[in-house]
Order: C-alpha cells, then structure tokens, then sequence
C-alpha cells in the first residue's frame, strides 16, 4: 500500500465527473405540465444530490464511504450498482458486484425468500445448478428458519437484512457492497457478517459506508468523505475519519478540547443545575442515593480474555461516600484486568431500575475509535465515566458493566456483569417519567387580562 493509502493493481471502478441530479417539483401539477412542454420550459428547480465526483479503486482495496446523512453516499453507490443512471459523467465497473444496500436488496415483496434467493443469485449471474448447490448454505447462513419459505413481505427489517446478506455471501462477487445494512441486525448476526467481510476483504473489493467510523478505520485502507454531494477527501482511512469527525463535531483537529484518543471535554465543567437544587436538598424531596458494594458474583457471560475487578460509584473528587445525590456530578469507575493482551478494550455501563428497564449508559467506544489503545497481559487498567446523576425516582437501582474488545459493532465480550452494583434513591420530587431533569427555570408569568 502506498503513502495515500493506494493499493496498486488492476482497476474496477472508476467513477469520472460522476453526478446525479433530481429534478424538485414546487407542486404536483408542474410535473404534470412538465410531461407536456416535453422539455421546451422547465417547471421544476434541479437538485445535485452528487456533483463531479472522481474516484478510481483497484482490485483488493476496502475503500469506506463517509459523510453526514444526505451527503451522497447511497447515491454513488447506487450509481456503482447500476441501479441509478448518472446525469452527469460516468461510471465503469469490472467485476461482479453483489450490493447490500441500506433500501432494499432489489427482492420482490411478494416471492418467496426462497424465491427471492434464487432470482437474486441468477441476476448476480449463477446458474440454476449453482444455486441449487448452495442454497443450503444461503439459507442456514441467514438462519430466518421456516421464514425463507413465506414472501419477503412478511419479513422483519432484520430478517430480510439476514437474507440478503446470505445471498450476497455466496455468490462470488468480486465487489462488493456495504450500506449501513449492518445497523439492522442483531449483534450475533453482524459478528457473522463482520468474519464474512473480512474473509472477504481478502479476495475481493470491498466498498463499506457506515456512520461508525471505528469500524470504517479498522476495516478499510482508503476512504472517501462527500460532502453535500461532492468528494470532499480522499486518503488513508485513519486521516480522513480524524478530519471527518473534527469537522462534525464543529472543532478543528488542533482546537482546545478535542483530542481524539484522549478524553473529550468541552465547555465549561458546571453541571447543569436545577433551579431549585438548593430547595431541593433541604425538603424532604432530597434525592439522596445510598451505594452498595460492588457484587462481584452477580451473573455474568464472557470469554475471560480480560475480567472487570472493582466497580465503584464515587464524587465528583473521586472519594467513596455512602450516599450521593440525584442531580450531582459523580463518577462510576470501572477496573478491569487483562488476562491477555487487549487491543481496543471497551468499556460500558448501563442503569437499570427494578423492572429491568435501561434508563441510561454508555460506553468508551467512541472517545477511543481512532486512537485504539492496548493493554498488556496481567495489567490492570480504569474506565472512568464523569456524568451528572439525573434525578432519579425513588426505589433501587442496578449497574450493569461490561468489557469488551473490538469495535461497537464487531466485538468480543470478555466480562459482562448484571446487577455488579445497586444503589438506592430514598426520596424524589420525580413522580413521573423514568427519570427527572434538572429545570432550568420554572415560573408562572402572569396573564394578561
Ligand atoms: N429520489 C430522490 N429525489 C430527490 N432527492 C433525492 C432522491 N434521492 C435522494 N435524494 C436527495 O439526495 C441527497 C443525497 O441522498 P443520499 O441518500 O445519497 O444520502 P446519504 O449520504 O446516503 O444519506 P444517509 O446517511 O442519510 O443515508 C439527499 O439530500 C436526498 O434527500
């Protein structure tokens, strides 16, 4: 690979001054009138969904497709499918390409899965005796049981995700397509298609768009930005994404406060504070939050390539109170241990209340995505999440915490624990909701008679 991330070798798309134009009607009846002048008068205002783009991929690249939503990307990509034609400049493709696009994998709602799987396959070029011989292995690896028998219509937006996917697994594509179809999946099932891609990866050419950048970085070698319809960038996938994310999160790479790899802290450090906090923790309303011990035996899953050692609720300076309040800065730490060595821990949480239901969580994915860290066998390592505690109804309260390795989407879970920590609100003004936050300003102006 080269400097800008090129792979050198034969090429199979190129795209030259690729655009693609809607027209945008003001109102139903200018299209109609529109037919009529056939083209003598325009009646309606151009829209470039993609203008003057210019991409050439040689044969074995992974090239990730980013931008903001409504940038272009299904566009160009369905313009590489074929299944757009270009208003303007051209695209050439050589190879088979099997696309998974976001909308639809081109099945008719009303055949059959099975139906659909052998239309699908012929189009992509296989006989009917190839496909009879693998249409086994397509159906148990979308795995959506007696469901491949029934219309597709029926099908959940996972379900058809599954077959598509299958189908596009078995055909010997040398190009192939990935649009966000790996959003709609269960996670068992984007691990499946996550080890595909990267088999695939191996002999084929592979275009991926996601809105998960770590997974784009990890996967790919060059990547392409666009940008209100045109190529903003092209380069080496870490670079790009870097520049991709300063520029969506309105900093420059360089401005104070962001610091990919590092933690990412902007603005002032006050928390949001309700108005009548004062009130607040003087009435009987105080929303006080009483913390157990970390319960290491809680029921737990997970490989053990590393192991979480201590979890613990602490105050905005990092000391271990007994009790703590809804509407204060706190800290949940996380301290974990590699048993081997790590590369890209994540680290996650969630709150539950006593109905199970997830009020709120996060993770270490995103702070960490282009600037993964390691960690060798045998050290221990922190998680720290610094949030403000919503106010929280009264009653009990469950942490869950997890360790992982890899990406959000493509992951090993080393050590997930449910219920690793209660704790308990006494008292709450929150009579409603799952959760209070914090007001501002509340007041009544006087009417006007
Ligand atoms: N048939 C259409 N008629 C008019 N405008 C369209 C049509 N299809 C797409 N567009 C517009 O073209 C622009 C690019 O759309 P496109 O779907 O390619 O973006 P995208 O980057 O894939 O977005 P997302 O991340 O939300 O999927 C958008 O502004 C969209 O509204």
């Amino acid at each position: 690979m080269s400097s800008d991330g090129i792979v050198p070798g034969e090429t199979v798309i190129e795209a030259v001054g690729l655009g693609k134009a809607y027209a945008i009607f003001k109102r139903p009846q200018d299209r109609l009138k529109q037919m009529l002048v056939r083209g003598r008068r325009r009646y309606y205002d151009e829209y470039w969904a993609l203008r003057g783009v210019d991409l050439t991929v040689r044969r074995g690249e992974t090239v990730g497709i980013i931008g903001r939503n409504g940038s272009g990307k299904s566009t160009f990509l369905q313009l590489v499918c074929g299944t757009l034609t270009p208003t303007s400049g051209r695209v050439t493709v050589n190879g088979r390409i099997a696309a998974l696009l976001e909308l639809g994998a081109g099945f008719n709602p009303e055949f059959t899965g099975r139906e659909n799987v052998y239309l699908a396959a012929s189009v992509l070029g296989l006989s009917t005796a190839q496909i009879d011989e693998r249409f086994q292995a397509i159906a148990e690896f979308a795995g959506i049981g007696d469901f491949i028998q029934h219309p597709v219509k029926l099908y959940s937006s996972g379900m058809y995700a599954r077959l598509a996917f299958a189908v596009a697994a078995h055909v010997d594509a040398d190009i192939l397509i990935v649009d966000e179809i790996l959003s709609v999946g269960d996670a068992a099932f984007t691990q499946k298609c996550m080890r595909f891609i990267r088999a695939f990866k191996e002999r084929g050419t592979l275009f991926f768009v996601s809105h998960d950048t770590g997974q784009v970085v990890n996967l790919c070698d060059r990547v392409a930005w666009l940008d209100r319809g045109t190529l903003r960038e092209v380069g080496p996938a870490k670079d790009v994404c870097h520049r991709y994310l300063a520029d969506l999160y309105g900093t420059r790479d360089d401005a104070a406060g962001f610091r990919i790899g590092g933690s990412r802290r902007e603005g002032p450090d006050q928390p949001v504070t309700d108005a009548r906090a004062e009130l607040l923790k003087a009435s009987e309303h105080r929303n006080a939050i009483e913390i157990f011990d970390f319960d290491e035996s809680g029921p737990w899953f997970g490989e053990r390539g590393a192991s979480i050692t201590g979890v613990a609720l602490l105050d905005a300076g990092g000391g271990r109170p007994a009790a703590l309040e809804g509407g204060e800065e706190v800290v949940l730490a996380v301290t974990c241990r590699a048993e081997r060595d790590l590369f890209r821990p994540i680290v996650g949480f969630y709150v539950k209340d006593r109905l199970g239901q997830t009020l709120f969580g996060d993770n270490t994915h995103l702070t960490y995505q282009l600037d993964p860290i390691s960690v060798p066998a045998g050290a221990s390592f922190t998680a720290r999440f610094r949030f403000q505690m919503p106010y929280l109804p009264s009653g009990e309260f469950a942490v869950t915490v997890a360790l992982a390795e890899g990406t959000q989407a493509d992951h090993v879970q080393h050590h997930w624990i449910d219920d690793a920590l209660f704790f308990k609100v006494h008292a709450s003004h929150v009579v409603r909701g799952l959760v209070g936050i914090p007001m501002l300003d509340i007041a009544i102006d006087a009417g006007t008679p």
